[in-house]
């Protein structure tokens, strides 16, 4: 089968700097994919390059086997891949509403910006924005800027969404509330790519874990196969780690 999203080969150099190195890569329909590694790794890049922000400097990027490397960020949003960014920076004096209007609007998911703000209504209610939908997003906590950022990602009516660390500064009930989010946004049928530095999050609400290390991909598998790489113990997480990781996880499949 094909996959939804496939990179072959894909390398990104800035100047002298290998930020993706030679990443081949596929997902799969359904799938929540955690891409894991140190930092500079290139996650945000690959993203980058998914996105069209940053195009490949070599390789492939295909969504459904259709090649999409060359797209400009807009048609590639308008393909249904979407995106969160990990420093978050809504519009500050539009509200929220306006905010996740102007995302369904970019991505082509609203033809206009009225029916954009209808749309928007029940991203909010979902993401759990509803009572302060009036409000400049200027206005947020942290923790609703992230979820603001979630709900703008949905208003793009995404096959596939990527998550650039949306639990970053979270504290462990607003982790929670964001991950039981991640959750519900895969029910509905939207496959996940998601960036998470912290590992316990990412090993429990992943379905395969991808490393990266220094633009090059070094492992690939289920939770469970990953935490027990040798090279992946070795570059990024440590035997300890990996150990205590490993006894926390919930058997794969529960
Ligand atoms: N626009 C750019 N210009 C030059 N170098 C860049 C650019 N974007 C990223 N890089 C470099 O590419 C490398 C990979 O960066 P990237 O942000 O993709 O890593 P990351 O794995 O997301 O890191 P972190 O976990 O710290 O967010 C880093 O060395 C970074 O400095």
């Amino acid at each position: 089968m094909t996959a939804l999203l496939a990179l072959e080969g894909v390398s990104r150099r800035f100047g002298g700097l290998a930020a993706l190195d030679t990443v081949t890569l596929s997902v799969e329909a359904g799938e929540i994919l955690g891409l894991i590694g140190p930092n500079g790794a290139g996650k945000t890049t690959l993203i980058n390059v998914v996105t069209g922000v940053h195009p490949a400097t070599a390789g492939r990027v295909l969504l459904q086997g259709e090649d999409i490397t060359r797209l400009k960020p807009y048609r590639i949003a308008r393909k249904g891949l979407a995106r969160t960014f990990q420093i978050v920076q809504p519009f500050p004096r539009m509200s929220v509403l306006e905010n996740v209007a102007a995302g369904a609007v970019f991505a082509g998911a609203a033809p206009s910006l009225k029916e954009g703000l209808r749309l928007s209504r029940e991203h909010l209610a979902f993401t759990g924005l509803a009572q302060i939908a009036d409000k400049p997003a200027s206005t947020l906590t942290l923790a609703q800027r992230k979820r603001l950022e979630l709900a703008k990602g949905l208003a793009m009516n995404p096959r596939f969404l990527m998550l650039d660390e949306v639990n970053a500064g979270l504290n462990s009930s607003e982790v929670d509330e964001a991950l039981a989010m991640i959750r519900r946004i895969a029910e509905r049928g939207v496959t996940i790519l998601v960036i998470e530095h912290l590992m316990k999050v990412v090993v429990s609400v992943s379905t395969r874990l991808a490393v990266l290390h220094h633009g090059a991909l070094i492992a690939v598998g289920t939770p469970r196969e990953v935490l027990a790489d040798r090279g992946v113990i070795e570059a990024y997480l440590g035997e300890k780690y990996a150990a205590r990781l490993a006894g926390a996880r919930p058997a794969e499949g529960a």
